[in-house]
């Protein structure tokens, strides 16, 4: 049922949302053009823009167009000689025709909809223009007073969503009449969240824009103190935004009146229900006496099966479904280049540097780590970095977040706590120290970047060993880009570049002071003054030495192998016997990362780049054994394998969520079959 009605939805995008003059029918621009409507008066006093585009159609233009010309004429002459006069206004004069055309066309203009002048101009004032799909797709269902499930993928704007329509209800729709108003108001609207964060952000924005109407909110929140909360609920709000623990905490202590509710707002509910609101969030909903008297909507980027329980539980049978992810393979955000690159546990803190310089474009990163510990360990080894998880204090955590959203800096490091809803200006790159199991978790993380239409670049390093990449890929339906670690060399080029770029600013003024030295190092040094000025290139941008980086682990100095043997590989053991044969004990205990190639015919592993020669010279004292260093990584055999397969790995085998698991750097040989099965 949901997807009809879902596409039921979907056809009303394709056509003009509601205009201010408009009642129930919805028209298509090309109805609009033949039927020549005459304008019905508006429910609500949305401004005049509608009718100002209505009036601006090409046999309009040209008087626009002089109207302009008048104008224009007495500020701009100031400033432009005539001949220029004549060319900038034909210019702006073309230019305002396409902005008009443009205006016209957007079928998702906020003068299309039911959209008041103060929000609009407050939504302007925001740089917003036009409604997002899934705006536009839900605001006429809730203003006209449906119960509503949506779903869109991350950064597509649910929270708008919701929070226009109501405005607008409040204020202007059907439930202005009945919102109580003065001293001591009981609140109108109550909006559910699973994190503080996220509680503080929807609430920004109910601030913004419901101020614009005279509207008023607060936010309750746990690990804060409850008495400021109480006096403002005392005083009377109109919205009331929260999470469920501290909610159900006021009614508890009888501080909010639920009797005048009429809109509750369960957001991003799946989490809510994860992490363990389902008794509270039950609590809540189940205090509203009369469900009928109240519009329940519910939002998230995810809808898992007990989601719509809730839904079926709480909301009216006639509800209406916004579902702009469906049946779609890719659940992901469209707008997120997603990759992935093998990297073991130990080389994170030192390949996460270069990821952050080639793929952050100087924008804002969010790494994200499956434990808390990991988090305020990778913080403390990464410059400019500071951690966000649970277990730090909420003033602490409202500071780091303030400072991340401020630029004070731009590298925030994070459990899940910042994975869902988030919405932090200019984050560029996600960073995912591990493969999570999680695959709603992929979803939402990489979300947290490219955002509001913006581009953004997910990167997820994983252990080919131990993650299911495949899995995260069906079924979230993302294609990875399988790419190797940034090479040293690589990012120093670009590090040069930059430097040499800070050098061309330097002040002439210098020169003097330096200049004897520097014709000293050219007489006395055999190196070229190209090669000189290179060092000094490299010195400036904090480089003494360029290191190696393995393909496999992305380990520094570190090189990647592949043993092939003219016969199938079936097992890690066969691979290290074969090593046996040629190398000493603890070179073979010191390989890194063994894994079988995904055609069953190789193995690749990492060695130290000092024992390479070792390697490469002992293989021709064994027979049939080909080793080489590999210029990019073959494809590899998952940890997942159908029960039965041919490569090992032996069905499911539980996909552990390796908290705190010993990573990629393990290296032992070990005897015999018996110690694989859990590396494997
Ligand atoms: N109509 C619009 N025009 C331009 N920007 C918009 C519009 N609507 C929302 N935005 C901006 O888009 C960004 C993402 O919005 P929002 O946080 O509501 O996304 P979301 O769908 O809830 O994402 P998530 O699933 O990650 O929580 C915000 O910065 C918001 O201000």
């Amino acid at each position: 049922m949901a997807s009809e009605v879902s596409k039921d939805q979907k056809k009303k995008m394709k056509k003009t949302p509601k205009t201010p003059t408009d009642t129930h029918d919805l028209e298509t621009p090309t109805d609009k053009k033949t039927k020549e409507k005459k304008p019905k008066k508006s429910k609500i006093d949305s401004g005049s823009d509608s009718e100002d585009v209505k009036r601006s159609k090409k046999k309009d233009k040209k008087r626009k167009a002089l109207d302009l010309d008048d104008e224009r004429s007495e500020t701009s002459s100031e400033i432009c000689q005539p001949a220029d006069l004549k060319k900038n206004k034909k210019a702006k004069l073309e230019e305002e025709e396409v902005v008009v055309e443009k205006k016209v066309e957007d079928p998702n203009a906020l003068s299309n909809f039911r959209i008041s002048k103060p929000l609009r101009e407050a939504l302007n004032a925001k740089g917003i223009q036009a409604l997002f799909p899934i705006q536009a797709m839900t605001f006429d269902d809730i203003l006209d007073g449906s119960d509503l499930v949506g779903r869109a993928r991350t950064g597509q704007g649910k929270t708008l969503a919701f929070v226009l329509p109501i405005l607008e209800s409040l204020t202007n729709g059907p439930t202005k009449a009945l919102r109580k108003t003065g001293y001591g108001k009981a609140p109108s609207v109550l909006v559910l969240l699973p994190t503080r964060e996220l509680a503080l952000q929807v609430f920004a924005d109910f601030e913004v824009y419901g101020r614009a109407l005279g509207l008023t909110s607060c936010c309750l929140y746990g690990n804060s103190p409850m008495g400021a909360q109480q006096v403002q609920l005392k005083r009377g709000v109109d919205i009331v935004v929260g999470t469920p623990g501290r909610v159900k905490d006021h009614i508890e202590r009888g501080n909010i009146d639920l009797r005048s509710l009429k809109f509750r707002v369960l957001d991003e509910v799946d989490e809510m229900l994860k992490i363990g609101f389902v008794d509270d969030v039950e609590f809540i909903l189940g205090k509203v006496e009369d469900a009928n008297e109240v519009q329940t909507i519910l939002f998230s980027a995810t809808l898992p099966d007990w989601v719509k329980h809730i839904a079926s539980k709480f909301l009216k049978p006639d509800k209406k479904t916004a579902d702009l992810v469906g049946n779609e393979k890719m659940k992901a955000s469209k707008n997120v280049r997603h990759i992935i690159i093998p990297c073991s546990s130990s080389a994170r803190s030192q390949l996460i540097p270069d990821i952050i310089r080639c793929y952050s474009s100087g924008g804002r990163t969010i790494i994200f780590t499956e434990t808390r510990a990991l988090a305020s360990e990778l913080a403390g080894l990464l410059p400019g970095a500071s951690a966000l998880h649970g277990e730090i204090q909420q003033s602490q955590r409202e500071a780091t977040l303030k400072g991340f959203r401020s630029g004070k800096f731009m590298t925030l490091v994070a459990t899940n706590v910042a994975a869902r809803g988030l919405d932090i200006d200019d984050v560029q790159l996600i960073i995912q120290c591990e493969a999570t199991s999680d695959v709603e978790a992929y979803i939402h993380r990489s979300g947290r970047t490219g955002r509001a239409g913006k581009s953004g670049v997910a990167v997820m390093l994983y252990d080919p060993r131990k993650s299911n990449i495949s899995r995260i890929e069906r079924e979230s339906g993302v294609k990875f880009e399988y790419l190797s670690a940034p090479q040293p060399a690589d990012v120093a080029k670009a590090a040069g570049k930059e430097a040499a770029d800070i050098i061309a600013e330097i002040s002439d003024s210098v020169i003097p002071a330096f200049k004897a030295a520097a014709e000293e190092l050219l007489n006395t040094s055999d190196l070229s003054p190209a090669e000189l000025l290179a060092k000094a290139l490299a010195k400036a941008a904090g480089y003494s030495e360029i290191k190696t980086r393995s393909l496999l682990t992305s380990m520094e100095n570190c090189v990647t192998l592949l043993l092939e043997c003219g016969r199938p590989i079936f097992s890690p053991s066969f691979v290290y016997n074969v090593l046996r044969r040629f190398l000493p004990e603890e070179k073979v205990e010191s390989i890194n990362g063994l894994t079988l190639t995904a055609d069953g015919k190789g193995a690749v592993f990492d060695v130290s780049a000092e024992h390479l020669d070792e390697f490469l010279a002992g293989q021709k004292t064994a027979h049939g054994v080909n080793l080489e260093v590999v210029e990019a990584l073959p494809p590899l055999q998952e940890r997942e394998k159908p029960r039965g397969g041919r490569f090992g790995g032996g069905g499911r085998g539980g996909f552990s969520n390796r908290r705190g698991g010993g990573g990629f750097s393990g290296g032992r040989g070990g005897r015999g079959n018996g110690n694989f099965g859990r590396r494997w």
